[in-house]
């Protein structure tokens, strides 16, 4: 029996992180952390996937592309390119950014944004200055950058005092608009929001042999494996690869989602 409610997308959290936890540098200085053999893998787990997720602190620190070009010929375009997904609450995704760039240049697939819909902007978003307007004139920016605006209503933060996107709704949305897997990338809050609600089918962590020290970005570990259980350990080139699955499932990394 399949543990994935019918009501959501299959989700790989995947990222990689060094061996003291840590998936960034001092102040979100981008890390590549994964060796070239595994960042091979995480290329080919992104074309077993019809959307990539990440966070909109990740597509501003990173700026990435989000693509499948570290895979062998003839041609990278010829693999199963996924969909950029980005959880972006008030759209502070630059219209110039790779993904919506790589779009326009037709090697990359039309990134969807999915952000808050705001009733009342000025009292629910937490940008200064932010105002009906302005916000709808990020949008336009965007929406002729290229991006497909998906509008969620939001949440409550658990201090109270914030908003954010809620995961499951998120995850609802895009298995609505077709999206039936997808890969989880980060960073570090969104990590921390998937393990919080146990929404991961399969969770894959390459572990670097490397230490970042205590100025470098953390995610907040779940304490108990939740729903997940171990499957096994894969030496990956100098990484090793863990891998996790529902507990209920039986399927273990089949290539298909
Ligand atoms: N080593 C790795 O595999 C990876 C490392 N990274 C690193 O992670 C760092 C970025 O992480 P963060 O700043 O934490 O940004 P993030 O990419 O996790 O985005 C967080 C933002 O998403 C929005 N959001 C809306 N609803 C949310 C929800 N329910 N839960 C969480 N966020 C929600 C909020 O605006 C929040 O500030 C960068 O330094 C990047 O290099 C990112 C991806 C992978
Ligand atoms: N697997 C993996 N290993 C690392 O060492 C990383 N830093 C990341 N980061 C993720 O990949 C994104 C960059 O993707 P592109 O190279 O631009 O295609 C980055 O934004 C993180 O999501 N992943």
């Amino acid at each position: 029996m399949s543990p994935t409610p019918p009501k959501r997308p299959h989700t790989t959290l995947t990222f990689a992180q060094s061996l003291d936890a840590k998936i960034a540098g001092a102040e979100g200085r981008q890390l590549i952390l994964s060796g070239e053999e595994s960042m091979i893998m995480t290329h080919w787990m992104r074309t077993m996937h019809d959307g990539i997720l990440i966070g909109i602190g990740t597509a501003l620190n990173d700026d990435p592309q989000l693509n499948v070009r570290k895979l062998p010929p003839p041609n990278a375009m010829s693999y199963h390119l996924p969909r950029p997904i980005i959880i972006d609450t008030y759209l502070r995704l630059p219209p110039t950014c790779k993904l919506l760039l790589n779009y326009q240049n037709k090697v990359g697939r039309r990134p969807w944004v999915v952000c808050g819909h705001v009733a009342a902007p000025s009292t629910h978003s937490r940008l200064p200055a932010d105002t009906a307007e302005t916000r709808l004139l990020r949008k336009q920016a965007l929406e002729a950058a290229g991006a497909r605006i998906i509008e969620i209503p939001m949440t409550p933060t658990a201090d109270g005092i914030g908003t954010r996107l809620s995961i499951p709704s998120v995850l609802q949305t895009l298995k609505e608009l077709g999206i039936s897997s997808v890969m989880v990338e980060g960073g570090a809050q969104i990590i921390s929001s998937f393990m919080e609600e146990n929404t991961a089918d399969t969770l894959i962590i390459t572990i670097a042999p490397t230490f970042v020290g205590a100025s470098g970005v953390a995610y907040n570990c779940i304490t108990e494996a939740g729903n997940l259980k171990y499957m096994g350990t894969m030496a990956i080139g100098k990484d090793s690869v863990f891998t996790f699955c529902h507990k209920d499932s039986n399927i273990f990394y089949q290539g298909h989602f």
